[in-house]
């Protein structure tokens, strides 16, 4: 997979060389390119920015610098990329959306700043045919995009093949069956008085696969609801409904 990130601030994105990241482009699994957007401004200022039509506050990103940039990124690689947009305004990216796009060949993430990008940049891109997604890593307001990408970009590469040690891991993630994971134990035994839970150290797998289900399930109501209420209706047993 080659992924391409487009920002005004490079060095934001130095943590994807580092660890499992670093490691599966060290081992050609990703190859990783980050891009200097004032690289395509062409004033003294090197402006990427202007006022808003409509005015109010902020400012927001000027189409052509980013037009030449995509342009010049998208032509250094055969590969047709997802786009990939990171604004508070975007369709959720969960699971499934790293998932989705584990499978593709290229990703290229444009990071906005400021009030966003102007809207044409996006519009320009679809009508030229290419998928672009307007995605939110969550509720909140960052400064820029580029936080999201860190976390987006560690999220579907560790769903390649070849990345992580254990890839039983993966399949095991929460969500992976629409439940939140329950609590995890190691050594010792007994820690500041508080003790593993019997069942762990049983030996009973059938036990420990029904205890670790109750878990998930009880945390999941507890926490997420929604989750709860969005599974398809085939995805809880009777020893389920039980609980
Ligand atoms: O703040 C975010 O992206 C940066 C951004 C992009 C465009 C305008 C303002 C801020 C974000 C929040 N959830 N998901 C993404």
């Amino acid at each position: 997979m080659r992924i391409d990130v487009i920002t005004i601030f490079p060095g934001y994105l130095a943590p994807l060389r580092e660890a499992l990241l670093g490691r599966a482009i060290a081992a050609g699994l990703v190859d990783l390119d980050v891009h200097d957007l004032r690289d395509w401004t062409h004033d003294v200022h090197q402006a990427v920015d202007d006022a808003p039509y409509g005015g109010g506050p902020g400012m927001v990103m000027r189409p052509q610098v980013w037009g030449e940039a995509l342009d010049a990124v998208l032509a250094r690689d055969a590969r047709t990329p997802r786009i990939v947009v990171p604004t508070p305004a975007g369709r959720p990216f969960t699971q499934a959306t790293a998932q989705e796009w584990a499978g593709a060949e290229r990703l290229l993430f444009a990071c906005g700043r400021y009030e966003g990008i102007d809207q044409r940049v996006v519009d320009d891109a679809r009508g030229r045919g290419l998928p672009v997604d307007e995605v939110s890593i969550g509720d909140y307001v960052l400064v820029g995009g580029e936080a999201a990408v860190l976390v987006m970009v560690e999220a579907v590469v560790r769903l390649l093949p070849g990345v992580l040690g254990n890839p039983a891991s993966a399949e095991q993630d929460s969500f992976s069956d629409g439940l939140l994971e329950g609590p995890a134990y190691t050594r010792p035994e007994t820690w500041r008085g508080l003790a593993v839970p019997e069942v762990l150290r049983s030996g009973n797998h059938a036990a420990i696969a029904r205890w670790r289900r109750d878990r998930a399930l009880e945390r999941t109501a507890q926490r997420r609801p929604d989750l709860l209420a969005a599974l398809p209706e085939r995805a809880l047993d009777k020893a389920d409904r039980a609980f």
